[in-house]
Order: structure tokens, then C-alpha cells, then sequence
């Protein structure tokens, strides 16, 4: 399959392939080549640059884009799109004053979330789950991470992970995902202390047998799990090569950020509240901040304070949070636009987040996330628009007129 793109308006996120994250200052910079063509083959980009140097006699598909824009497709970094039914009594009881954690106080919350799950057999888990993939791929999200979380004990952890497994078999978008067993205590343990015992002696080898997750995540939160057992799961996730990818930071910080970063995780997640000493543990490290803004807008919350981040020389990724609870919604557009808009973060910041920075918080910045050789052409074609900045302007409008995954049109 050859394919090119011609008389693109702006090719935006022009990266050498070997670009892993961008930081600091740097993330104001959003490489582009205006009036520009782009060839994929065999699923994969295989060149680029200004429309004068576009080859004259191309043997393939012709795609003309005038008028129209391309970006890498979004990055979403942290989802937990596989789950059961909704919860929107919840929200209206939070319409009605409760707080997120009264509402978990009163069996609400990440409990509610497992019940329903528990009593839903896999193939129907799959069929609530893939009708919310496909729709974040219609919204132009283009790679994923999904987190098990709301089974909380060892049949549906393993459902939820079994659910996950199959969805990246269906579906063309690479999806990587993660164990969060220690996402709440559930009634079946009196302790923290005892079910992380139980995650790590009886769930986790069962997981790492069947190959059924790439990272270990946990909720490390007041009223939920603390840096003791947060250490525990990551050194025993760790035994069986599950790299950490944390909840940290989102109500209280606890000392989640130094754990994450001493255990070398991945990425730190939420940090809506943010201490300096967790500035200060995350500089040097190879740990990505990650800020969920739509689970902020949602639950009324502080927003991750970005320009603490960046100006301190940080990177930083978005992402969706996708989840029942504090952000059921998986549009990555209005993420990058909440970003702008409540986080003072720039258009170029924002788009960097949500693509290469995205990429490296799920261990995909060598296949996704930037226009390079050599990465999929996994793509977001925009409708006539006149600048990049109009994205995260124009909040609320559908401004993408295709995607591609693999150099396929979806
Ligand atoms: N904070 C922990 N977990 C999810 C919410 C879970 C829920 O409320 O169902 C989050 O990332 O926001
Ligand atoms: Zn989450």
C-alpha cells in the first residue's frame, strides 16, 4: 500500500525519529513544514517535506489535502475505557453537593464501578468497552492505554485484562495496558496491607503468566493506598516486568511522586496537588507528569498546575482519564483545549503533550506520536482551518475530517 498526501496546509509535530519526549522551553516549539506532502507505505511513513520537492510521478493513491491539516493522531496515556455500565446517579448526587469522596464513603465510586463489573460476563465487558474505543478513535486518538481496576479481585482483574487483550487484537490502534488491582480496598479485605498481599501473591503471577498486562499501576491516595504499599506492589510488579505508571497527587500528596520516581516509573498521573519537593524529585528523572484536565473540569478540582511543571524545566503529557467516575469522556480534543484554556498551557504545549509526550508515557514514542520515518501513519486530517492554534481555540467543535491508522483511512 502506497499513499501520499499532497498540498497539505501545515504538517504539524516534525520530529527525527529518535525524539523521545520534549521538556521545558522546548515544549513551546511544535515543529511544522507549511504547503507540505507526506508518503506512507506499508502503514508506516516513509518520507515528507515542502510541496517543491514532492516527487513529480508518484505510483499510488493520491489523498489531495488542500486547505486541510495533519498531525499525529492523539496520544492517550491514561484511560480506563474498559468498565461496566455508568454512574450517572453519582453525578447527580454530586450536582446535588455530595464530594467524589463522600460519595466513595457512602459505597460509592471505584466499589459501585466493581460490583457492576463483577456481574458482567467478558463478551458483554467487551461489548460496552469497544463502542467507547471506536468512538476515540473517531475523535482522532490514535494510540491508547487502558487499565484494568474496577474487578478487584483476581476472576475479574483478569476479565477486565482478558477484555483489554482482545480489543488490541480487533482493533487497529495500538493499545497497551496495565494492572491496577490496587485501585480501591475492596470489602473483601479488612486491610491495604492484606489485599496488596493477596494482589501480589495471587493475581500478579497469574497476569504476568498469561502476558496479559505491560504496566503496574496503583491509586496511592489518602483512603486508598500508601507509599509503603505503594513500594510493595511496584517492587513485586517489578519482579515481573511491569514497569509502574502511578496515580498520584490527585486529593493529597503523600510522598507518591518521590515513591514513583525512586521505583523509576514511567509516568506519575494526576498531580493536581503538587508539592516542591515533588518538583524537585521529578527533575533528572525519566518519569513523565502526566495531567488529566478533564477529570479536573469534571469533579470541580484544581487543574495540574502545568507552568510549575514546564517552567521548571519538566515535560509534561495529557491525557483523558477516561472513566465512569471523574471523566467520562474520552475526547482528547477538548483535552488539549482545557488545557489552553484553564492550565495556561500554549497550543504548541498543549499538542506536544498530547502526542510525543503522550507516546513516552505509554512506552510507544518509537511507533507513534510525532511525524518521523519510520513511525505509523497513524494520522488526524483536520477540516479547513486557518491555524494549529484553532484547535484548542474553537473548544467543543469537531474539527477533524478523517483519521488514519496504519496509513488507512477509518
Ligand atoms: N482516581 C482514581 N481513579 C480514577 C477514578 C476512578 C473512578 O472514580 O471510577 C481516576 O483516575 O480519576
Ligand atoms: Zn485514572
Amino acid at each position: 500500500m502506497k499513499k501520499i498526501f499532497k498540498n497539505i496546509k501545515e504538517l504539524i509535530q516534525i520530529r527525527e525519529s529518535d525524539i523521545s519526549y520534549v521538556s521545558g522551553s522546548d515544549m513551546n516549539t511544535l515543529p511544522t513544514i507549511k504547503n507540505a506532502f507526506l508518503i506512507v507505505k506499508d502503514g508506516l511513513i516513509t518520507d515528507f517535506g515542502s510541496m517543491d520537492e514532492c516527487p513529480y510521478n508518484f505510483d499510488g493513491e493520491v489523498v489531495d489535502c488542500t486547505g486541510k491539516m495533519i498531525l499525529p493522531s492523539w496520544c492517550d496515556s491514561h484511560t480506563h475505557i474498559v468498565y461496566a455500565g455508568n454512574r450517572e446517579g453519582e453525578f447527580v448526587d454530586r450536582i446535588n453537593g455530595l464530594s467524589y469522596e463522600e460519595i466513595a464513603n457512602k459505597g460509592g465510586g471505584i466499589l459501585n464501578s466493581a460490583d457492576k463489573l463483577q456481574q458482567t460476563s467478558e463478551e458483554e465487558l467487551f461489548e460496552q468497552s469497544k463502542h467507547r474505543l471506536e468512538e476515540v478513535i473517531k475523535m482522532g486518538t490514535g494510540a491508547v492505554e487502558i487499565k484494568s481496576g474496577y474487578g478487584l479481585n483476581k476472576e475479574a482483574e483478569l476479565k477486565m485484562l482478558r477484555v483489554i487483550k482482545k480489543l488490541n487484537n480487533t482493533y487497529p490502534i495500538p493499545i497497551k495496558a496495565t494492572f491496577l488491582g490496587a485501585h480501591a480496598v475492596p470489602k473483601t479485605h479488612k486491610s491495604a496491607a492484606s489485599y496488596i498481599d493477596y494482589l501480589i501473591d495471587d493475581v500478579l503471577p497469574e497476569i504476568a503468566k498469561e502476558g496479559l498486562a505491560d504496566y503496574i499501576d496503583i491509586f496511592c491516595e489518602k483512603g486508598y493506598f500508601d507509599t509503603s504499599d505503594t513500594s510493595k506492589l511496584l517492587k513485586a510488579g517489578q519482579q515481573y516486568g511491569l514497569t509502574p505508571k502511578i496515580h498520584v497527587n490527585q486529593f493529597n500528596a503523600i510522598g507518591g511522586v518521590e515513591t514513583g520516581v525512586k521505583h523509576k516509573a514511567l509516568s506519575v498521573d494526576h498531580l493536581e496537588v503538587l508539592t516542591n519537593t515533588d518538583v524537585e524529585a521529578l527533575k533528572g528523572s525519566t518519569t513523565m507528569p502526566v495531567a488529566l484536565p478533564g477529570c479536573s473540569f469534571f469533579l470541580s478540582i484544581p487543574y495540574t498546575p502545568a507552568r510549575t511543571l514546564i517552567d521548571n524545566g519538566l515535560p509534561l503529557a495529557l491525557a483523558t482519564d477516561f472513566n465512569p467516575g471523574s471523566s467520562p469522556s474520552g475526547n482528547m480534543n477538548f483535552v488539549v483545549a482545557t488545557a489552553c484554556i484553564k492550565m495556561n498551557m500554549t497550543p504548541e504545549e498543549s499538542i506536544n503533550a498530547a502526542t510525543i509526550n503522550g507516546a513516552y508515557a505509554m512506552g510507544l514514542n518509537q511507533e507513534v506520536g510525532s511525524i518521523s520515518k519510520g513511525k505509523k501513519a497513524n494520522l488526524i486530517i483536520t477540516k479547513f482551518i486557518n491555524s494549529y492554534g484553532y484547535i484548542p481555540y474553537s473548544f467543543g467543535s469537531n474539527l477533524i475530517d478523517s483519521v488514519y491508522l496504519n496509513g488507512l483511512k477509518q
